[in-house]
């Protein structure tokens, strides 16, 4: 049955947004006690070239680069990060083909972020693994995203065809 293959698709949308708020919340909370503390060494410094904080730190790490600093949106990539997935997590919830396409806008929309942030680590020599993993949830969204999508439209069109 269609409606067995989407809740399995729900479920693994809802745990990967889950998973994507807890690393932005990770990510929050290292840049946050960085600045307050430059001796603090979090899990993901590894090393000069795997390093978060080189990451967070730098003039990219706050409103992607992109906001200006006298801007209120002027905040911790981490907190959209927040935010996106929240949202990404209450669409997932329901069925309905323009919610699904709204989820499927925003995946898009957060994979070319991702492209531009990878891109970023690359000028910056730096491998975070932090931001390589929300990279790697991003994609799977949109997978996962584009799949429901096309699940729906297929009930819809059974749907038809039954009252015809
Ligand atoms: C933790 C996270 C991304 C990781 C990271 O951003 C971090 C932490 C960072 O500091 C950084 C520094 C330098 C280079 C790369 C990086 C990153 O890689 C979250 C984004 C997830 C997703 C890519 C955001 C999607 C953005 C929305 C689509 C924009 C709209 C936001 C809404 C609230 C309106």
């Amino acid at each position: 049955m269609a409606t067995y293959k989407l809740q399995r698709l729900d479920a693994a949308l809802l745990g990967l947004c889950l998973h994507g708020v807890a690393v932005s919340y990770y990510a929050y909370l290292v840049e946050t006690n960085k600045e307050k503390d430059d001796d603090y060494q979090p899990l993901c410094d590894i090393s000069e070239h795997f390093s978060c904080t080189k990451a967070f730190m730098s003039e990219f790490g706050k409103g992607f680069g992109l906001i200006p600093k006298d801007s209120s949106f002027y905040l911790p990539n981490s907190i959209f990060g927040i935010v996106f997935y929240t949202i990404v997590a209450s669409l997932s919830l329901f069925n309905h083909y323009w919610n699904t396409l709204l989820m499927l806008a925003a995946t898009v929309l957060a994979n070319s972020f991702s492209i531009y942030l990878a891109y970023v680590l690359y000028l910056l020599k730096d491998v975070c693994l932090v931001c390589v993993t929300t990279y790697i949830i991003n994609a799977i969204l949109l997978v996962l995203s584009a799949k429901k999508l096309g699940e729906i439209k297929q009930a819809q069109q059974a749907k038809k065809k039954k009252s015809k």
